[in-house]
């Protein structure tokens, strides 16, 4: 069996998008270009006959940056401050971008009480389903003005974890995380040039564990480590899933086509027998190569020197 090429057949499906693909790194303001492009992308789907369910990180990251805040607050209240205002902003977005389409949204925010409380998970659920009965889109985020991180209601934390509890949730088959990075690396790359691409995941034990590591940015919460953790969750649940680039948004159609892109992770009950599959070695240097002249770009761009490699030979 193609598993790639099964992934054409999924009919329910969560979208994760995480806040460094709909915002510009250098200013921290909402890509709109992007964010466009990904509204579209959602409705096409739903042309194809898809259920698609959004869950969308940003609000804190919009919010500190319309409210004047240069990096990420320390204080609790001030961040929760933030996502009370950008939450608002982002949702303000999707509205108008999905009503170009004549589409109808609605805002859920939830909380780890929502999912470990039964009868809120109960709750939620038939939300859900009585949103998918309407044909509205539903866009999902954590409810930070208000989650607190006590052991018991704890946050989520981050997004990806929470996409992989909504995905749970509803019964989807596909979850798609798109990321400031391409999918799982042995290592991180940012860290370990000599780290190797990951395609297929077909179990998640120890040592893929070990192999996730933090966030790379100021603005990305959670890094590969919460990804293995949603990936359990989605799999287990009976879910695919897959971690994509979030750079290029028309990444989304290529995963739906069938297209050997980012890192599948595949669920419980695939029938998938195969061990993990790495990128053979002259795939890996080819893409060692696209990240250091990317990596060589970046720091060109934003004024220092680059002493690795000359931009210039590439
Ligand atoms: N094994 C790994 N493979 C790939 N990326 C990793 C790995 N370990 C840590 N990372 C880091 O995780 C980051 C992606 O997560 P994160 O910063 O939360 O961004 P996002 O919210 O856009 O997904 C990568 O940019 C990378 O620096
Ligand atoms: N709920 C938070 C996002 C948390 C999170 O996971 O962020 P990200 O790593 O950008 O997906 C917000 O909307 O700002």
């Amino acid at each position: 069996m193609d598993f790639r090429q099964a992934l054409k057949d999924k009919k329910k499906i969560v979208i994760k998008i995480g806040t460094s693909t709909i915002t510009y790194p250098e200013t921290g303001n909402i890509n709109l270009d992007k964010l466009e492009k990904f509204v579209r992308i959602l409705i096409n789907l739903r042309n194809k006959g898809k259920e698609v369910i959004v869950v969308s990180s940003g609000a804190v990251g919009i919010g500190r940056n319309v409210l004047g805040y240069t990096s990420r607050p320390k204080e609790k209240d001030v961040r929760q401050a933030c996502a009370a205002v950008g939450q608002g902003r982002l949702m303000m977005m999707y509205e108008k971008l999905f009503a170009e389409y004549s589409q109808l949204t609605a805002q859920v925010l939830l909380t780890k009480e929502s999912i470990t409380n039964e009868a809120c998970a109960a709750n939620a659920r038939n939300t859900f389903d009585r949103l998918a009965a309407m044909h509205v889109v539903p866009i999902v985020n954590e409810n930070d003005a208000i989650s607190v991180d006590e052991e018991l209601y704890g946050n989520f934390g981050d997004n990806d974890t929470m996409a992989a509890h909504v995905a749970s949730l509803v019964g989807a088959d596909l979850l798609i995380l798109m990321s400031d990075i391409e999918g799982l690396y042995t290592d991180d790359p940012k860290r370990n040039p000599g780290a190797r691409f990951v395609h297929t995941v077909g179990r998640i034990d120890s040592e893929l564990e070990r192999m996730g590591k933090g966030a790379g940015t100021s603005v990305g919460t959670g890094g590969m480590a919460t990804k293995i953790e949603a990936a359990k969750i989605a799999t287990d649940a009976g879910a695919d899933m897959v971690i994509a680039n979030g750079e290029n948004i028309y990444t989304i159609n290529d995963i739906m086509a069938g297209k050997k892109i980012g890192t599948l992770f595949l669920s419980r009950d695939s029938g998938y027998t195969g061990g993990n599959e790495l990128a053979p070695e002259r795939e890996q240097y080819r893409r060692q190569a696209k990240r250091m002249k990317k990596e060589a770009i970046s720091q060109v761009k934003s004024g220092g020197q680059y002493y690795g490699l000359r931009a210039g030979n590439w």
